[in-house]
């Protein structure tokens, strides 16, 4: 690849479907900042918790937004996030917050803004770029465009094991995980602007019954095609 041109790669897919963890490993392959745009909509979800505003308020919302500043910056561990200037990074995995963010991104008036900071941040880039409309309405003109997707009861499967790894494991239910997977999804794939689902240049993936190495080397394959790599 090219060090100077511009290279958006972009990733959507619904929730716990591995679009981090494939983002990441192509970063790392290719050489690309790799921007989380998930942590955008978690950092003014928490900003909205801490107001006191509703997510259901799109008035409170907007004008909560005109005063706030989110920033993403890449760093080899991932993303940190800073909101109104202060690092929050730890703090945005929690339920209320994963909750929150799925609730406050319906709204077009927060959508369209956010829009904006993730084009301001990757225009110039060479970026792996994820979320849920990168390809449909960030970047509609990406490089690559990956719609990856699998099973909701795989998805929330992934999701439950890797809630039960983590160091200071919160106590999850199965049943629980999967409930909220589903609400997510259907928040997503239903909100008026945006919604989720693959732009019509995307190569979709179902990683159902793939292994994440697999997925990984079929995303560099298409990178490589794509981008007439050797
Ligand atoms: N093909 C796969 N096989 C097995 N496990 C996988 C696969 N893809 C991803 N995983 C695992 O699934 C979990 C969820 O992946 P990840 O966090 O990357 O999803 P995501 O799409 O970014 O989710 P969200 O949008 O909710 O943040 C991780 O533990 C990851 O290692
Ligand atoms: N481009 C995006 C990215 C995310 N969202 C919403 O934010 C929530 C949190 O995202 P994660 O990827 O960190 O889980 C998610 O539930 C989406 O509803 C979005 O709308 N657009």
């Amino acid at each position: 690849m090219n060090q100077q041109q511009r290279s958006i790669i972009a990733i959507d897919g619904p929730a716990g479907a591995g679009k981090s963890t494939l983002a990441a490993r192509i970063a790392s392959r290719f050489n690309l900042l790799n921007l989380e745009t998930g942590a955008m909509y978690r950092a003014f979800a928490l900003k909205a918790i801490e107001n006191g505003v509703s997510p259901e308020d799109a008035a409170g919302l907007e004008a909560l937004a005109a005063s706030s500043s989110i920033r993403l910056e890449a760093s080899p561990d991932g993303n940190r996030v800073y909101l109104d200037g202060v690092e929050v990074t730890s703090r945005l995995r929690d339920n209320s917050v994963t909750d929150a963010a799925s609730k406050v991104s319906v709204h077009p008036a927060i959508r369209k803004w956010m829009v904006r900071l993730q084009r301001e941040l990757g225009e110039n880039g060479r970026i792996v770029m994820e979320g849920r409309d990168i390809g449909t309405a960030v970047f509609p003109d990406a490089d690559v465009k990956i719609f990856l997707d699998a099973d909701p009861v795989v998805r929330s499967q992934r999701r439950y094991e890797q809630i039960e790894a983590a160091p200071a494991a919160p106590i999850a239910a199965a049943e629980s995980v999967l409930r909220e997977m589903r609400e997510r999804d259907q928040r997503d794939r239903t909100r008026a602007l945006s919604p989720l689902q693959p732009a019509a240049d995307a190569v979709v993936i179902d990683s159902t019954s793939l292994t994440l190495d697999q997925v990984i080397a079929r995303v560099e394959e298409i990178i490589r095609e794509r981008l007439g790599l050797a």
